[in-house]
């Protein structure tokens, strides 16, 4: 059942307590392991609200744990984690809707239903999450805009299948902003995409920071991207942030690991017969 003008308060959201520049989401402090396996020792973090921060790290340096914790699917073993200046890493299940609600993933390879058309499939989001208080033109609206705004306008009676693998992603990306989410998780928003489509990306991911404000975590292996869209950067391993900075911090380094990470070279230390015979 859509009520004409109820529920009007939850589609304008109320503005966050912090402001823009502000500490927006905080690790202080955060242990986490599995069993033997030791993830964080000491994970040390700030993001600041309406600015891009992109993570980096190895494979297995702890990327997704953080961000589950963040959104209290996996919970940390000790440590503080806050959002919008609340502690969140206590909070029962029921109370992590709230904040799951302000925080959208972008999941690597999100799909799209095949059975639905394009608008379809970026409204659903929004049906299942304001069933009770959108009504159907105001869908339409949110449909058009989010499609509008990731440079896709007009194409909702478009199948998935006739569209290329850029304008998938785009079309995902729609989804989750037709969500107005306060922060956005991208999880390897480009991999997969030619040089031309992940620009394309990048420069979205850039357009949707000014025109909506707001707070997004990148996790990418792409050094393009991430010298492209970052306000700031930081990379984990070893249990905790290696190196935290701008743009021109990573740029210059010096610091071995970083370097080698970010040149795309392994370490002259490894071992490459080994590699090859594992
Ligand atoms: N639920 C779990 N139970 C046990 N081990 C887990 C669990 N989740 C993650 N791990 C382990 O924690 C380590 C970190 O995993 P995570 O997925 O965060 O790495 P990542 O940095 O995101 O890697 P990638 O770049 O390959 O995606 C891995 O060794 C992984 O096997």
């Amino acid at each position: 059942m859509k009520r004409e003008n109820a529920g009007r308060g939850r589609l304008h959201r109320e503005e966050p307590a912090t402001p823009v520049g502000g500490v927006f989401i905080k690790f202080s402090h955060v242990k986490k392991r599995f069993g033997p396996k030791i993830i964080y020792t000491d994970l040390d973090l700030e993001i600041r609200r309406g600015e891009t921060t992109t993570v980096l790290g190895a494979s297995g340096s702890g990327k997704s744990v953080m961000l589950k914790m963040l959104i209290g699917l996996l919970r940390a073993d000790s440590g503080k984690i806050t959002f919008d200046g609340k502690e969140i890493q206590d909070l029962a299940e029921r109370n992590m809707h709230d904040v799951r609600r302000k925080i959208a993933y972008l999941f690597q390879g999100a799909a799209l239903f095949d059975s639905l058309s394009v608008g379809e499939n970026v409204a659903y989001g929004l049906r299942e999450q304001f069933w009770d208080s959108m009504t159907d033109d105001e869908i339409r609206e949110r449909v058009a805009q989010s499609l509008a705004a990731v440079g896709l306008p007009g194409i909702e009676e478009m199948r998935p299948s006739d569209l290329s693998g850029g304008m998938k992603k785009r079309v995902g990306l729609a989804r989750t902003l037709a969500l107005q989410p306060e922060v956005l998780l991208y999880d390897e928003p480009t991999t997969g995409l030619d040089p031309i489509n992940t620009a394309r990306i990048n420069h979205l991911i850039n357009g949707i920071k000014k025109a909506f404000s707001i707070t997004s975590i990148v996790v990418t292996h792409d050094m393009g991207t991430a010298f492209s869209v970052s306000d700031r950067l930081v990379m984990l391993g070893k249990g905790g942030v290696l190196m935290a900075g701008s743009m021109d911090d990573f740029r210059n380094t010096k610091e071995p690991y970083v370097r080698d990470f970010i040149d795309g070279k392994a370490p002259e230390t490894e071992d490459v017969s080994s590699l090859l015979a594992s």
